[in-house]
């Protein structure tokens, strides 16, 4: 056997001793006793965040245990003791997680997250912050098999051969984190200030959605008490998307993050409608006429208070009641509002009593508070109302939508939302996702909705104004990361600019634009980059970062089905996934087609993820998804379907990793022409 160059086995020894040195660590924690707890509670307490840390400690023996090395230049690193300014090693290793070696507490692996660490992400010849060398580490199945370097000090950079084949490890499973790789301006991203709310622009496959995961892991870093007191959410468009990146997280240790559609959030919806009056309930207006028809629910009282104890009766006039009321209308949340009211007519009694010389306490306030005269006024001046029965109210009656939407709404709009031939009552009316976001917003005006720490929103661009305003209640005492596309915005409502959508969302924050494209080849990324002109010509065409890469076939067919098969097939002798993008329609079809020549796949379904090799993608799933190999069947078809049809297409078209095959029957969208 040829002998191993040295610097190749000292980097293994390395890693040797990183790996007994995590392995002591894990003994030690398993060693520590929650008996010092002083209590049963916090034993059990201390017992569980100590299962969780030698969890935590696991090697995983196909996760390498660092990525990457850093030298520092001489000058830095002339401290003592081999150690350079701030007392950081002349070498440092990165990795997922800190390993040191227990007796001296030497670091053999920094967390990719500490501050040191960006260093590796952010160094390059223009500005090497002190280091001399980055070494990026290549590994098989947990085994150190290669490195590559990049010296700082030098001339500009070429493209990092291991990132290139990172990209093109074919896909077997859900997505894989980037942690070894995160470009300097996707790391600009990850590490702004958790105050910061981040909005992204991003082009198809420039690692928006591994940005924001990757920022989650992060966050939960350098503000792990905070945060995981107040929570970390990731809000993606659908539960086929979830399962794709379910298992980024915790691959980079961090279990706690929620992950949930804006149905999870909101409700599913129970019933459907079209595009345009679900764009109309979506305007951020509405929450101008939620408002109004809320509060105009709160009535002028008609009559005065008499509440009687004993033998005394106690008197309240109409124009008191009156008052009280119009002090509170509008300055609290409904539901507040009305607790509220009853307290401040009992308090009018107490007063009253007090002047008759009795000496009532605050029990005697809340028993009058709770007193039936009370609630008979409560009922009639601010009555308990539910979000469903207000609007329920408001999309089946035309005066009271009238009324609440006066200056707002147009009586076009108002016939748009009405509905036609509304349900008996609020418990059997059918909501649709639109309804939801409204509900949502009424439910607020009565009860404040609870804050999180920090919001990850993919997919950003297809929300309603209405959607966004539920998903910034959620983080209006923390922050946002915002993630989309407005070249892939599908619905009838998509932001057409993410200054509205952060005004919605009522966050502060820039707006950064991803346009150098890691999923797509070059070949493929120009063919779908046909059709921005004319679904988002503001935005900057995408580059790739493989701009030489990729197969691109587009083949008019005599009959399709046979013709995709036999693409599939194609595809099947090379390594990776397969992807068959398919008008939804014709998605039974395709599958048909594919059993029929006994190739085994899985069919994408709204609530699946599906599995296997092939997949049979219905096109309005595929957003966010990717393939090694893409087979598209029928772009005009797919452009056909819906209203923003070409912007689905787009979606479509820049799936592929490696290969995108085009099989028409019909003629292509003439927008695809060169
Ligand atoms: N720095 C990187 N190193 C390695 N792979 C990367 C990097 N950035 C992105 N990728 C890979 O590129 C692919 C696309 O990333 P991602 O899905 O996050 O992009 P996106 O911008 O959300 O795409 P889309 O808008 O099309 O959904 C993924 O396979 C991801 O792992």
């Amino acid at each position: 056997m040829p002998a191993e160059p040295p610097t190749l086995a000292a980097e293994r020894a390395h890693l040797a001793e990183s790996r007994a040195a995590l392995r002591r660590m894990r003994e030690h924690a398993a060693g520590l006793s929650a008996d010092v707890a002083a209590d049963w509670v916090s034993r059990q307490f201390l017992e569980s965040l100590l299962d969780e840390r030698v969890a935590a400690l696991a090697d995983q023996p196909d996760t390498p245990l660092f990525f990457g090395r850093m030298d520092r230049d001489a000058a830095s690193a002339a401290g003592p003791a081999g150690e350079g300014e701030e007392g950081l090693p002349a070498v440092m290793y990165v990795g997922r997680r800190h390993v040191h070696d227990g007796d001296e507490g030497r670091p053999l692996v920094l967390d990719w997250r500490a501050p040191v660490s960006r260093a590796f992400y952010q160094a390059g010849p223009a500005d090497p912050m002190g280091w001399r060398l980055r070494r990026r580490f290549g590994f098989q199945g947990g085994e150190l098999t290669a490195f590559e370097d990049e010296p700082l000090d030098g001339g500009p950079l070429g493209p990092s051969r291991i990132l290139t084949e990172e990209i093109e490890r074919p896909r077997t499973g859900p997505m894989r984190d980037i942690v070894a790789t995160i470009q300097p301006e996707q790391d600009v991203i990850v590490r702004a200030e958790p105050a910061r709310t981040v909005c992204v622009q991003g082009a198809p496959g420039t690692g928006k959605t591994a940005v924001g995961l990757h920022r989650a892991a992060y966050l939960l870093f350098t503000h792990r008490e905070r945060l995981s007191r107040s929570g970390v959410l990731i809000v993606g468009p659908n539960r086929a998307f979830l399962a794709y990146i379910a298992a980024v997280l915790p691959a980079l240790g961090e279990v706690r993050v929620e992950q949930a559609t804006v149905d999870d959030l909101l409700g599913a919806p129970t019933g459907a409608e079209p595009a345009e009056v679900s764009a109309a309930k979506g305007d951020a207006r509405m929450a101008d006429v939620l408002r109004k028809a809320l509060w105009l629910h709160v009535r002028k009282p008609e009559d005065g208070l008499v509440v009687t104890r004993g033998a005394a009766r106690y008197r309240l006039a109409g124009h008191e009641v009156r008052e009280i009321a119009a002090g509170l209308r509008g300055t609290t949340r409904y539901a507040s509002g009305r607790a509220a009211f009853a307290q401040r007519l009992a308090h009018r009694i107490l007063v009253l009593m007090e002047q008759r010389g009795e000496a009532p306490d605050d029990r005697v306030q809340d028993q009058v508070a709770r007193s039936r005269p009370v609630k008979q006024v409560l009922d009639q001046v601010w009555p308990k109302v539910t979000p469903e029965q207000v609007l329920y109210r408001l999309l089946s009656d035309a005066g009271f939508l009238r009324a609440a939407a006066k200056g707002v709404l147009t009586e076009d709009e108002q016939a748009a939302i009405r509905w036609e031939k509304p349900a008996r009552s609020h418990r059997s009316a059918r909501w649709t996702a639109a309804d939801r976001a409204l509900l949502d917003e009424l439910a607020d005006l009565m009860t404040r909705t609870a804050s999180l720490g920090h919001l990850v929103v993919d997919e950003a661009q297809d929300l309603s104004a209405m959607q966004l305003r539920a998903l910034g209640r959620r983080c209006a005492t923390g922050s946002a990361t915002v993630l989309g596309d407005l070249a892939q915005g599908t619905t009838a409502w998509s932001a057409r600019s993410w200054k509205e959508v952060l005004a919605h969302l009522g966050q502060d924050g820039e707006v950064t634009e991803l346009t150098l494209g890691f999923r797509v080849p070059g070949t493929v990324l120009d063919y779908a980059a046909r059709l921005l002109p004319h679904v988002a010509p503001e935005l900057e065409r995408p580059r790739s970062l493989r701009p030489g890469a990729g197969a691109l076939d587009v083949r008019r067919v005599p009959a399709l089905l046979p013709a995709a098969v036999a693409a599939v097939r194609a595809a099947l002798e090379r390594a990776g996934s397969i992807g068959l993008i398919v008008p939804d329609a014709d998605a039974d079809a395709h599958a048909a087609a594919l059993a029929d020549a006994g190739i085994a796949h899985g069919v994408l379904g709204p609530e699946s993820d599906g599995t296997g090799r092939v997949l049979v993608v219905p096109a309005t799933l595929a957003k966010g998804l990717e393939y090694d190999h893409v087979v598209v069947a029928e772009p005009a078809a797919i452009a056909a379907a819906e209203a923003r049809g070409l912007a689905r297409l787009y979606v479509v078209l820049t799936r592929a990793v490696t290969s995108l095959t085009v099989v028409h029957e019909a003629d292509l969208p003439a927008e695809l022409a060169p």
